[in-house]
């Protein structure tokens, strides 16, 4: 303080003078400088920054509400200046510094800090320059001048010069204090949308992330770019950081949805203090129980509309803004209403979901036996591991030089996309290579991610007594665990060959928690290093291969057999020395979200999708209600109908179900490089298909109208019988009449059938195809189109019915289970003993098969020989 007898000096008035222009020239008030200088004794830079930033002098209403930085330091323990400086642990992260305006404009982004240390003094120095002082209201400035900031920071932090239409239209959003909806394609730039009202207004963005590794991983990059960030949530080993966050030490939170409920008291104290700019739902869908990724906790977070909104008046609004790549028109809703903000002024942004880098195709295989793995993933295996000189073909597609000629098909798919060195498809995961991938010397190497689908083994079955047909489904790929010790001494005996590339294979699925616990500390201290793979998928490798690997450079492949055999696959490709690891998803949402973490730079990337169409993938149980059965049903059912789809854009496809109309096809999946399957002419099949049908209708009668249930009962199970699809197909191929097709393309044929509208499901069984997917078509009705059909063929019209096979009916030409087993009711079964022609053929069938007895009767028969040896 200074003394009133003391005069002031003119050296002490020019030193006063030389502090209030630093002052000003950091943005403070001149008359609130001139003001605290003349009534506190300070001429000293540091000391009054210090003090003017301790809230007691402040003037304006809002900056009465900032924290004092004293406060903050004494928070985090830091040394306040003048006393002993002493070396703080440095988050690396630097104070927060909204922008700075008239500052000069710098196109190269900001450098983070080097040291692992540094001192409380400068930090708060700095802090005081670049800190909260120039802290604005969005109210108080016009859109335009928002937007000249937004892009402004765009430039000094990110070095881009523009934002993105859809960018602009959410910011304007956010200006107007609306809440909004952003729906953009993966890796669009979605994350700018929420990072810029942080750094435009100097007030706090609260993120909600789904997965520990993506927000580390975000953090990380905005560290980077100097711009100050952590994550909050169990994962969060460093207790501090939340304790800093609070006081508003960060500019950009990432918070676990399970967390946040937890800070909503905190977070209105910081609202208080520093501001809140916005809460962004990042990966929204996870909102939804309509989506792909539910999360419970997510739902939570409605709480947020109430605390900050309902009753707040309408200038401390925060507003909302979710944020996904995946939502269909009912998961949109859902995200609306279950964060409870108003459906009719929600700003809902959309873009295109389309990626023109991703290059989709569709790969059928059967995979059963670990032993046919090596040719199953032939294709594979040639497009990581062999040398091409073939010109960057796909490359020079896209980029307008050449026409695509891509063509004949997958074989040749490898060999075409992998020989240029800048493709970003792939690059060495692991330093531990395989020997003869370091012979070939080239810099490739792959992330894949399995997507394993459940088969009907896994299913529990209501409906079996009516139909039967799960046995066959059961007898068809009942044998993992042959597989499985296939796999097991295919794995021994590899790995005695390249011990260092054995690499272990952990679930993916429901990884969060554990996710959680695994990664720590304040995402700065985890060094890049850290999050590279070591060598395991499970772990802490595992998530970051998720964010770092695969999500920036890595190409998606995803499988869809059986949950086991992705396992068993996964093992077998690590043994060949490929980084691989089983990730389970059912549903297109789910694969369009993991194959667009692909190709994020913009190179042109791969997402081979490997799938099994002669198993129908089924849901395992779960506490599901009746709805939501459907749904997980109609999910999976359009994941099928994706692998199967030969006839349409797969890039159409997709965004089809998001519904989104592509007015042009991608020009470089699978289809529109090799086009659709030939045509084939099936009149034959599908006369003789359609007339046994109705004969088969005309034998069993109608069902039953009886008044006693047991009869009634009876009688429809007769009629379900006698009409079940399977039923027709064992009478054509028990009868031999077209012999080169099995049981998967017939129910494939029926499925066209359908589509053609000859064919539809009847009422009576449309409670039980609800229990199955779509195409597994139960007890079919010959349609009035069908018997037309019928009619035309009979008065010698020449009508046809050519179609282009789909993926089952293909793989099944290719390799035809003509083993074929009967699925058709015991009493049909006892009858069939009856026919002389009948028993033989299954008298011949008996003697030469070699198949091992199932492993239930052997359960049975040991069960039995213990009892009788008790006995
Ligand atoms: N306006 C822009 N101009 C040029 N590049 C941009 C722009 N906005 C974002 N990008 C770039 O796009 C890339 C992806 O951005 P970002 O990670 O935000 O995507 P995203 O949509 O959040 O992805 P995801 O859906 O996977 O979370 C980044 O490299 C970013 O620099």
């Amino acid at each position: 303080m200074l003394d009133d007898h003391q005069v002031p000096s003119r050296s002490d008035e020019a030193a006063k003078d030389g502090v209030i222009s630093e002052l000003a020239s950091m943005g403070f008030d001149m008359s609130f400088c001139t003001e605290a200088l003349t009534t506190e004794d300070m001429d000293n830079l540091s000391d009054s920054v210090l003090s003017l930033l301790d809230g007691k002098r402040a003037t304006s209403e809002s900056r009465q509400t900032f924290p004092s930085l004293r406060d903050i330091a004494n928070t985090e323990n830091i040394t306040p200046l003048g006393a002993t400086p002493s070396s703080l642990p440095c988050t690396g992260v630097p104070i927060p510094h909204p922008l700075q305006y008239g500052e000069k404009f710098d196109s190269t982004p900001v450098q983070p800090a080097q040291n692992t240390t540094c001192e409380a003094s400068s930090q708060i120095v700095h802090a005081a320059k670049r800190g909260f002082h120039s802290m604005i209201d969005r109210e108080n400035l016009s859109f335009d001048d928002l937007l000249v900031h937004a892009e402004t920071a765009l430039r000094k932090y990110f070095g881009l010069f523009s934002m993105k239409p859809f960018q602009i239209e959410a910011f304007q959003a956010w200006a107007n204090n609306q809440d909004c909806l952003v729906l953009a394609a993966t890796g669009s730039g979605k994350s700018l949308c929420f990072q810029l009202p942080a750094l435009v207004t100097g007030k706090v963005v609260i993120v909600v992330s789904p997965l520990i590794s993506l927000m580390h991983d975000q953090c990380q990059q905005l560290s980077r770019r100097g711009i100050s960030a952590c994550f909050l949530g169990s994962g969060q080993q460093d207790k501090s950081v939340e304790k800093k966050a609070m006081a508003g030490l960060y500019s950009i939170v990432y918070v676990c949805p399970e967390t946040l409920p937890r800070l909503l008291n905190s977070l209105l104290d910081l609202a208080c203090k520093r501001g809140i700019a916005l809460f962004a739902i990042d990966e929204a869908h996870c909102i939804s129980k309509w989506g792909h990724d539910f999360r419970p906790d997510y739902r939570r977070l409605s709480a947020l509309r109430e605390a900050f909104g309902a009753k707040t008046v309408q200038k401390n609004r925060v507003p909302i803004m979710a944020l996904t790549a995946t939502a269909t028109d009912r998961v949109q809703l859902d995200i609306m209403k279950s964060l409870n903000i108003d459906i009719e002024t929600t700003r809902i942004v959309q873009t295109t979901l389309f990626r023109p880098n991703l290059r989709f195709s569709v790969h059928h295989s059967k995979t059963q036996k670990s032993s046919s793995y090596k040719k199953d993933f032939k294709v594979l295996l040639d497009y990581y591991g062999c040398a091409s000189d073939s010109s960057n073909q796909l490359d020079q597609f896209l980029n307008g030089s050449t026409s695509c000629s891509i063509k004949n098909g997958v074989n040749h798919m490898g060999k075409q996309c992998l020989s240029d060195k800048n493709y970003k498809l792939a690059y060495w995961a692991s330093d531990k290579r395989p020997l003869e991938f370091e012979q070939i010397g080239r810099n490739q190497s792959m992330d894949i991610m399995m997507d394993g689908c459940h088969n009907e083994d896994e299913v529990e079955e209501e409906d079996e007594e009516v139909h039967g047909e799960e046995n066959w489904e059961k007898d068809e790929d009942g044998n993992f665990n042959e597989v499985q010790e296939m796999a097991n001494s295919t794995a021994n005996s590899t790995a005695e060959g390249s011990q260092e590339t054995q690499l272990t294979v952990d679930y993916l699925e429901d990884d969060d928690e554990d996710e959680a616990e695994r990664l720590g500390g304040d995402f700065e201290v985890a060094s890049n290093e850290s999050l590279k793979d070591d060598g395991k998928f499970g772990g802490e490798g595992l998530s970051s291969q998720r964010s770092s690997s695969v999500v920036q450079n890595g190409p998606s492949i995803i499988y869809v057999p059986t949950r086991k055999e992705t396992e068993s696959i996964a093992k077998f490709l690590c043994q060949s020395g490929l980084k691989a690891a089983p990730y389970h998803a059912k549903s297109l949402e789910a694969y369009y979200q993991e194959a667009g973490r692909a190709g994020r730079d913009g190179h042109p990337s791969e997402c081979m999708l490997y799938c099994d169409m002669t198993i129908l993938p089924s849901l395992l149980p779960s506490q599901r209600d009746h709805e939501e059965t459907q749904h997980a049903l109609y999910m999976l059912n359009e994941c099928f109908r994706y692998g199967l789809s030969t006839t349409k854009c797969r890039a159409v496809n997709l965004l089809k179900y998001f519904g989104e109309n592509l007015t042009r096809s991608c020009k470089i999946c699978d289809f529109c490089t090799t086009g659709p399957p030939p045509l084939e002419n099936l009149t034959r099949e599908a006369e003789m298909l359609l007339q046994l049908l109705l004969k088969l209708l005309e034998n069993c009668g109608t069902p039953s109208l009886g008044r006693e249930r047991l009869k009634r009962k009876r009688q429809d199970h007769h009629y379900s019988n006698m009409r079940n699809y399977q039923h027709a197909i064992n009478q054509i191929t028990e009868c031999n009449k077209i012999p080169q097709r099995d049981n998967v393309w017939w129910r494939g044929f029926g499925r066209l059938l359908v589509d053609a509208g000859y064919l539809k499901e009847s009422n009576s069984m449309k409670a039980y195809s609800r229990k199955s997917i779509v195409p597994h078509l139960r007890c079919p009705e010959v349609t009035a189109e069908g018997q037309n059909f019928l009619n035309k063929r009979r008065m010698g019209s020449l009508v046809t019915f050519s179609i282009h096979p789909e993926g089952d009916m293909i793989q099944a030409m290719l390799e035809p289970r003509l083993k074929h087993r009967s699925i058709i009711s015991a009493q049909e079964w006892g009858r069939g003993w009856a026919d002389p022609k009948i028993r033989r053929e299954r008298l011949g069938r008996s003697k030469f098969s070699n198949r091992r007895p199932r492993e239930r009767h052997q359960r049975k028969s040991r069960e039995s020989k213990r009892y009788r040896q008790k006995l």
